[in-house]
């Protein structure tokens, strides 16, 4: 873990020229609301015959897009063209991420946010298509091995701030992930120091 984050303490400041000012950052989108989204049943995934399960997500994702969820790594490098198409669930509401062209947008994967603690956040996003433009977008994910062990970083836990995580395997996380149909956010319940129920 200390070859993962071996100044995490010490990281004050991001250097100035990463920073875009704030009137050229980009805005949010407003979104349509939809209510023909389709709704399909992964754990009909599990079955012998996935292959009508498999199907129903092909087309869900050529008519809509890519389906809500959570990264389940570390960190994921998102580079997207000028066509916006992403959007992040924030209080509830989905909210479009106008594309910045020529920059990385990096999402936090469930790994990093129990190596940090709890102090990064994981954001549930989707992606959609739209009627008149391609959109293309490529993700490249940072992701542990699976026997690494996945853990609080020591450098962030102290009297006042007892883990919030208990130390697993990696794969361990991918296996509770499938057992629970895809349910990440139960699977990290399962990880909890308070919680540890399977
Ligand atoms: O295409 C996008 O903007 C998002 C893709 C994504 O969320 C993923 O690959 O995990
Ligand atoms: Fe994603």
């Amino acid at each position: 873990m200390e070859k993962l984050t071996p100044n995490w303490s010490s990281i004050e400041s991001v250097p100035e020229n990463y920073i875009f000012p704030p009137e050229t950052r980009p805005g949010d989108i407003e979104i349509p609301i939809s209510h023909s989204v389709p709704v399909i049943d992964l754990s009909e995934a599990h079955s012998v015959d996935r292959t009508n399960t498999i199907q129903k997500i092909i087309k869900a994702a050529e008519e809509f897009g890519f389906f809500q969820h959570y990264d389940a790594y570390l960190i994921t490098i998102l580079l997207q063209d000028d066509i916006s198409g992403l959007q992040v669930l924030k209080d509830g509401e989905w909210i479009g991420v106008e594309a910045l062209p020529h920059a990385f947008l990096i999402n936090i994967g469930y790994a990093l946010k129990i190596i940090s603690n709890g102090k990064l956040q994981s954001v549930e996003h989707r992606a959609v298509t739209n009627s008149t433009h391609a959109r293309t977008s490529v993700a490249f994910f940072i992701a542990p091995s699976g026997d690494c062990f996945i853990e609080p970083a020591q450098d962030l836990i102290d009297e006042h701030n007892p883990p919030i995580y208990t130390s697993y395997k990696f794969k361990e996380f991918l296996s509770r992930l499938f057992d629970k149909h895809g349910d990440a956010e139960k699977v990290l319940k399962s990880f909890e120091e308070s919680d540890g129920i399977l």
